[in-house]
């Protein structure tokens, strides 16, 4: 560790905030890889972080962790949660609790047979999304733009998560969002856009700091509407065992009536997978510059969908080099739902419409927010493939 070479906390902070890449730290991650090579440390006031940025590499990581892996520590998450006494859930636990936990978690998370029975849930949200897709290119898309696809998307995410683990819908895509979820997935934004400034900090002088009085705000109220479901969930299984009826349900029911966790661990875990079934994007170790490595993918900014075809993978396509859902026991617990989502939504909007870039030409980039996320609004054409047929669009490459 004391061998290897990188910026010290004051070349950090000028790269942050004097180069400007506070924001997007996954094209730090690039230049810095041109400087130090694929291995150096970098210090983040309290942290020191071990950056690996190629795929061998990060195959020999991966590969060889234990029992009880830890991918970042989050001592701002776990701060908060030791403030509020709440229980730690599977993206803050670590060691022997960390497995507990997903011990419990994981059988309805991610073996097919229970995955496969929250497909009606799902659908049920997909069809409201392709409504809400047709309203918007009516309303204000010229019967073809949809503005703030990702924001669209993001609403879709939270719903299709609520479906799944509450059994209930939070109206994220009504015309008119209710004030409590809008709240929600606000806070949701402003906890991961809080995270990295705390963290620039000590512990010791948290308390002092005025964004650290906000970051509480906003887990308080993640934790409120979280806890508001789960009680909620709570009251319909006692109506069901006093009126002598079986009691029967998804996720959280099973997690409920289970009695392997105590309430407020389920709390701790729920809102966990709430945040993480809202907001998720790639960002552990490097694989961000992997993923933008010419060896490893070739035209890495082209959109080249063709690359994923089994029978035309290239040969020689690293099997690290691009993991989304990560790698091993600790890999993303959600990952068999995300892609029930996105199978079920990406069929049905397909089949509507045919995708196709801004004809302004706009080009967005990624900007880090804990997460990568889109910097500015991504905006697309859905063009109607019946009305397609009628009268053919000429337009340039599709989605
Ligand atoms: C396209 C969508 C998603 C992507 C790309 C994604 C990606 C990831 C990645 C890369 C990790 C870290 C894995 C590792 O370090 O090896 C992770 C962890 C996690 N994800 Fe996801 N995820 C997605 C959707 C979801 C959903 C829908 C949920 C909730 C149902 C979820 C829940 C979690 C949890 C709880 C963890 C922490 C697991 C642990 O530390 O034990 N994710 N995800």
């Amino acid at each position: 560790m004391d061998d290897l070479h990188g910026p010290s906390f004051l070349t950090s902070l000028y790269w942050l905030f004097g180069k400007g890449y506070f924001q997007t730290t996954h094209q730090m991650q690039i230049e810095h890889s041109k400087i130090y090579g694929p291995l150096w440390k970098s210090k983040y006031g309290p942290l020191v972080v071990v950056n690996v940025a190629d795929a061998d590499l990060i195959e020999q990581v991966l590969r060889q962790e234990g029992r009880h892996p830890i991918r970042t520590d989050m001592p701002h998450w776990r701060g908060y949660r030791k403030l509020r006494n709440h229980a730690y859930g599977p993206l803050t636990e670590m060691g022997a609790e960390w497995q507990r936990i997903r011990s419990i978690l994981n059988p309805r998370m991610l073996k097919p047979k229970h995955v496969s029975s929250y497909t009606n849930a799902i659908n049920g949200v997909v069809s409201d999304f392709i409504e809400k897709v047709a309203k918007l290119r009516t309303t204000t898309g010229n019967e073809v733009m949809v503005y703030d696809v990702a924001g669209e998307l993001y609403k879709f995410a939270f719903e299709g998560i609520c479906s799944v683990l509450f059994e209930t819908r939070m109206g994220c895509l009504n015309d008119v969002v209710p004030e409590e979820t809008q709240k929600f997935i606000f806070s949701v934004g402003e906890m991961f856009r809080l995270s990295p400034i705390v963290i620039l900090f000590p512990k010791s002088l948290w308390p002092y700091m005025p964004f650290w009085k906000h970051f509480v705000a906003v887990w308080d109220h993640l934790f409120k509407v979280a806890d508001e479901l789960v009680r909620k969930k709570m009251t319909e299984i006692q109506e069901m065992v006093k009126h002598g009826q079986p009691v029967e349900g998804e996720y959280l029911t099973h997690l409920l009536i289970s009695e392997q966790m105590s309430f407020t661990e389920v709390l701790g875990s729920i809102t966990e997978l709430l945040l993480a079934g809202v907001d998720t994007t790639l960002f552990h170790l490097c694989h961000f510059a992997v993923s933008n490595d010419e060896n490893v993918f070739p035209n890495p900014s082209v959109f080249l969908p063709q690359r994923w075809i089994r029978e035309q993978k290239q040969l020689n396509q690293h099997p690290f080099g691009s993991v989304p859902f990560g790698f091993g026991i600790r890999a993303c617990l959600g990952r068999r739902v995300a892609e029930l989502e996105m199978y079920l939504l990406l069929s049905q909007l397909i089949k509507h419409y045919e995708v196709r870039p801004d004809p302004s030409g706009k080009n967005v980039k990624p900007i880090t927010r804990t997460l990568l996320v889109p910097a500015t609004s991504i905006d697309l054409q859905f063009i109607d493939r019946q009305k397609e047929q009628e009268e053919p669009v000429k337009a340039n490459t599709s989605i």
